[in-house]
């Protein structure tokens, strides 16, 4: 008979690429990248069914919104192609709504799991992800226990994001949901560097595939390993491992995940990056629910197109990048709290980036953001903000001092804060803009206590 699995529980993080977005695509270059306390969690239980019925199939739910259920199905594919899953209908008349990240990470631990313990059967699950607030600018309602999760009662996909990596967060925290479940502790162990190591290669391929591109990386890395300086590893890691079904996957994605054929280049220091006792990171979300489509493929054509002028502009930001991870660590090591100095660091730093989104026409700070920005640095206590990651119109980040009172302020000034009319670009509609309750996080992926999530995981 089969061992009884015991529940698991596993979260990570989101992110903030506070500086070295488009950058840190290129290995030449670094991201300055801090974990949020915004994590998604998931709980995975086995799934129980009736006596003597026995049942290939993986159920996921995400309890929080609407139509939010997925079920699989899954099977050993010929030719050591590892686990092909198959989503099933949950009911004849419903469409099939499919979820590219929950699906393409279930078959990549699936086949991961089968290739480290091949004789063993994998046995049906019940999986609930469920997510902190500030992921959607949706209003979510209050839950009926003292749950710190909500209830935000729209279907997912109608649900504003606010650009803090939840596909990230989701396919690193189910991943290791998934590995911690099935696998034993002398094979995959979260808490140990190589059991981290093999989370983040295994994720980071998910990621990517579920895309459908392969990105620098950041997001994944920052969910497993928390806030650091990440340089990415050679896209060419992740170009010859194939797809789940096709011949040789499962041997190619063990060794890939094991490091045994080819070696991740990704560099990760946590040392180099903190944020100073008296300082907390703010996130404004301005809530228009539109990103420029392409903008990273613009930049990288004006980067193609204009080697010269690119270069000056990437080389000098990235040396103000590594000034302000610098200060940031030299105050937060000297517990002073004179910030001229890293006020200056994040002005030259804007200034940067708005030529480079001149020089690319690609607007990475745009009119709208600047103004919100100005605004925002002139409030007594806030050191400064910058438009993370790829910028546009997802929210923006402040370094503030971590007093009340200047949290206050800033919430006020939000409050009646409207898009001057001259600079009005008609681009976007900005909706409200509002502060976020996040704040940034040290810490990585880690095991939660299955207990925390109440009537979440029971009877949903
Ligand atoms: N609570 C959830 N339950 C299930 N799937 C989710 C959940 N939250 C996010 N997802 C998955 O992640 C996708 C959103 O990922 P996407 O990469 O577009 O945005 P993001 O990671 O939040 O933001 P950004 O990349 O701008 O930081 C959704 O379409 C869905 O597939
Ligand atoms: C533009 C880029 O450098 C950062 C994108 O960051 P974000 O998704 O906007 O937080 C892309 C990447 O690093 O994959």
């Amino acid at each position: 008979m089969a061992a009884v699995l015991s529940r698991k529980a596993v979260s990570a993080p989101g992110k903030v690429l506070l500086a070295g977005g488009y950058l840190v695509l290129d290995r030449e270059h670094t991201g300055l990248v801090f974990g949020l306390d915004a994590r998604i969690h998931v709980h995975i239980e086995p799934l129980q069914t009736s006596q003597g019925v026995v049942l290939s199939e993986i159920i996921v739910k995400s309890p929080q919104f609407l139509e939010a259920n997925w079920e699989y199905g899954y099977r050993l594919t010929e030719g050591e192609g590892g686990i092909a899953v198959t989503q099933l209908r949950v009911s004849a008349d419903d469409p099939l709504l499919r979820n590219a990240f929950v699906e393409t990470a279930l078959s990549y631990a699936l086949t991961y799991i089968s290739s480290s313990v091949p004789h063993h059967l994998i046995q049906p699950a019940s999986i609930s992800i469920i997510a902190d607030t500030d992921y959607y600018s949706q209003p979510a309602k209050r839950s009926v226990s003292s749950s710190r999760f909500l209830n935000f009662d729209v279907p997912l996909w109608d649900a504003h994001k606010t650009g803090l990596g939840s596909s990230a967060a989701l396919v690193t925290a189910f991943t290791g949901a998934l590995l911690a479940h099935y696998l034993p502790k002398s094979q995959f162990d979260l808490t140990t560097d190589t059991g981290r190591q093999r989370l983040h290669n295994l994720s980071q391929a998910a990621h990517c595939a579920a895309q459908g591109k392969v990105g620098s990386g950041f997001d994944v890395a920052s969910a497993v390993y928390g806030s650091c300086l990440y340089k990415r590893f050679s896209p060419s890691v992740l170009q010859s491992h194939g797809e789940p079904g096709t011949l040789l996957f499962s041997k190619k994605l063990k060794s890939l995940v094991e490091e045994t054929s080819v070696k991740w280049d990704t560099e990760i220091v946590k040392s180099a990056v903190d944020i100073p006792k008296g300082l907390r990171l703010v996130m404004c979300d301005v809530d228009c629910g539109s990103k420029t489509p392409g903008m990273v493929k613009k930049v990288l054509q004006w980067r193609k197109e204009k080697p010269e002028e690119a270069g000056k502009i990437w080389g000098e930001l990235q040396k103000r990048n590594d000034g302000l991870a610098a200060e940031l660590v030299r105050l937060s090591k000297s517990n002073s709290t004179e910030y001229a100095e890293l006020r200056e660091c994040i002005a030259k730093i804007r200034a940067l980036i708005r030529e480079m989104s001149e020089a690319s026409g690609v607007p990475i700070e745009p009119e709208e953001q600047t103004q919100l920005l100005d605004t925002c640095s002139r409030i007594p206590g806030v050191v400064g903000g910058v438009v993370p990651g790829a910028g546009g119109y997802d929210a923006v980040s402040l370094l503030v001092e971590n007093k009340p009172d200047v949290i206050e302020s800033i919430k006020k000034a939000l409050a009646d804060w409207k898009v001057n009319e001259k600079v009005d670009t008609g681009a976007v509609t900005i909706g409200k803009v509002s502060m976020l309750d996040v704040r940034e996080e040290m810490e990585g992926v880690r095991l939660e206590d299955p207990a925390i999530y109440g009537e979440w995981v029971e009877g949903h």
